[in-house]
């Protein structure tokens, strides 16, 4: 959380750029943008901290896999939104972790100004950390507005980062398996 001074410095800041560009800021629609968005960006830019509860995993050895988890982040190139679905599988070993832990992880790690590689090698270091499994795979898929709105204008481009560790990396009967669970039931 900001300090009272650093936030009204912030509002300030914000106010003196939409008068750089001609906007009458005492009007009604923007009399409170400055204070909205630099809420905005407080909780967008300090993302919560979790916990990453953990359950023994009994008798299970195979693979988990979470599709279609939505993410957003903002470029840090252009401070332009990026966002799109990720998913995220992990091999355990000792421990399994509460599947809301996996979200967790990715919106975790998307927050802030970033670039779509750091954020998929981000999530997958962070599970492989706190689960020592046999292998993680994070595989994201964005649409980067600095793209479509700006620039080259790529209306629809996505792109696609990976990064896997272990089982995923070594195994190519494992990472076949993934694959085939990711493309299940997919249009
Ligand atoms: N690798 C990577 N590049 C990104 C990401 N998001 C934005 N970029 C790129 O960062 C680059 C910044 O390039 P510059 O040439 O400095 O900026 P620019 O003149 O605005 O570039 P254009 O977007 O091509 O108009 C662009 O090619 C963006 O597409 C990302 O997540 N990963
Ligand atoms: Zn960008």
């Amino acid at each position: 959380m900001l300090d009272p001074h650093a936030r009204a410095a912030a509002e300030e800041h914000l106010r003196e750029l939409l008068k750089v560009f001609g906007h009458d800021i005492d009007r009604e629609g923007l009399v409170d943008t400055p204070r909205r968005y630099v809420r905005f960006l407080e909780q967008f830019l300090v993302p919560e901290e979790f916990d990453f509860t953990s359950f023994s995993k009994e008798n299970y050895d195979q693979m988990i896999v979470q599709r279609d988890v939505p993410f957003y982040s903002i470029c840090e190139h252009h401070l332009v939104p990026f966002f799109g679905v990720g998913t995220i599988a992990y091999i355990p070993d000792r421990r399994i972790v509460g599947l809301s832990k996996l979200a967790r992880c990715l919106r975790f790690h998307a927050a802030g100004l970033q670039n779509q590689e750091r954020i998929t090698m981000a999530t997958a270091s962070r599970l492989q950390e706190a689960l020592e499994p046999k292998g993680v795979a994070v595989i994201l898929q964005a649409r980067h507005l600095c793209m479509e709105m700006r620039g080259i204008k790529a209306y629809g481009a996505t792109t696609i980062t990976s990064e896997v560790i272990g089982a995923f990396r070594d195994q190519n009967r494992t990472r076949g398996e993934l694959l085939s669970l990711i493309s299940q039931g997919q249009k």
